[in-house]
């Protein structure tokens, strides 16, 4: 879907911000490019869309050479979302989403209707449309630069560390919100970051550069934490790539049982059998409740936490399903690692 063949850039500087990269971007996944600062991640994704023109070599998306296209609209035809938004502040939130679709020619109403649509698929409520950009907050503003973004439907997003500059909770929601929309849309979205657990997170494909413009390694996060190429992108993954390789895989596969009676603690349920807490004769502590969608890093820290060792498990709606023990889930969790071939 989107073919780098060769490509180098140097600036007038003298500065080579992007090294000889040959990369195939598949179509409909989020492909995340990652690395230090200044390792030429944001000037390879600006050469999408050609905010900056390639030295040499050449990029194709869906198979056309974005040299040989319009810059102006290539650019409308290509999703773009960078940090903090990057909104206009003298229009309406609904004004700025609806930018693209005027430029195309759609018409006021046409355009404004398809705003006030993508402000409820982002997750804003409808009377944020009216509102101009420093009314909301930093996440919302997020949501908007997205929204603004998907407007014309293009089957390519660029995302510039769009999530950089809110608290880490905001962040995770607007990861969470990403990827829930990425399965109804299916785009094919470059998202810069430099920070690894945002990449293992959302990408389908982890690209990693090293300072200088040079591609070191790119396939799938499990694979990257599992057979890191080389040093370099070893010590990028950081020591807890054991840990972060069991953010990836979930609790499904792990066995579970029926919850202990008559013990010393018993797991206390609504009628809806909704797990309440768990309790002795004087004490209740509070019960964290795990999905199968849940990941076996969960499923580990609650294990440890969990009074009894084990973790308690629920269905979509929050009903008991059953329990898994401690010793369950560690051999699950070494399994994944040998799987791959990580020692536990
Ligand atoms: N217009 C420019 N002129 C000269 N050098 C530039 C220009 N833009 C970027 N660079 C240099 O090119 C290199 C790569 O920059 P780039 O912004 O692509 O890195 P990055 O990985 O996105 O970094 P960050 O995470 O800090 O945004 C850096 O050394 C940067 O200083």
């Amino acid at each position: 879907m989107i073919q780098f063949d060769a490509v180098h850039k140097r600036f007038p500087n003298g500065t080579t911000a992007v090294h000889d990269l040959s990369l195939e971007i598949p179509e409909g996944g989020v492909t995340v490019l990652v690395g230090s600062s200044g390792c030429g991640k944001t000037t390879t994704l600006r050469m999408v869309n050609r905010m900056v023109e390639p030295s040499s070599g050449t990029i194709l998306v869906g198979g056309k050479d974005v040299q040989r296209q319009d810059a102006a609209d290539l650019r409308r035809s290509i999703g773009y979302v960078i940090q903090q938004a990057g909104l206009f502040p003298h229009r309406t939130v609904l004004d700025n989403i609806a930018t693209v679709p005027l430029l195309l020619g759609w018409g006021r109403r046409k355009a404004r209707a398809r705003a006030a649509e993508l402000l409820e698929t982002v997750g804003l409520a409808a009377d944020a449309g009216r509102r101009y950009p420093h009314q909301l907050s930093g996440g919302q503003q997020q949501r908007v630069g997205v929204a603004r973004a998907l407007a014309a439907d293009p089957p390519v997003l660029l995302m510039d560390e769009p999530f950089g500059a809110v608290d880490p909770v905001v962040r995770t929601q607007l990861q969470d919100e990403l990827l829930r929309l990425q399965k109804e849309l299916n785009k094919t979205i470059v998202f810069v970051t430099h920070d690894i657990d945002e990449a293992v997170r959302l990408g389908d494909r982890i690209a990693i550069f090293r300072t200088g413009g040079h591609l070191v390694q790119c396939a799938p996060p499990a694979e990257i934490l599992a057979r890191p190429a080389d040093d370099f992108v070893a010590d990028f993954l950081g020591a807890e790539r054991g840990l972060k390789l069991l953010s990836l895989k979930t609790l499904a596969a792990v066995p579970q049982g029926p919850a202990p009676q008559g013990g010393t603690w018993t797991l206390v349920l609504d009628e809806a059998r909704r797990p309440l807490h768990w309790a002795t004769e004087d004490v209740r502590l509070p019960v964290r409740a795990l999905k199968d969608t849940d990941s076996l890093l969960s499923a580990l820290n609650e294990s440890v936490a969990s009074p009894t060792g084990l973790v308690v498990r629920v269905d979509a709606d929050g009903r008991l399903t059953g329990v898994s023990s401690r010793d369950d889930i560690h051999e699950h969790a070494s399994r994944a690692h040998a799987e791959v071939g990580v020692a536990a």
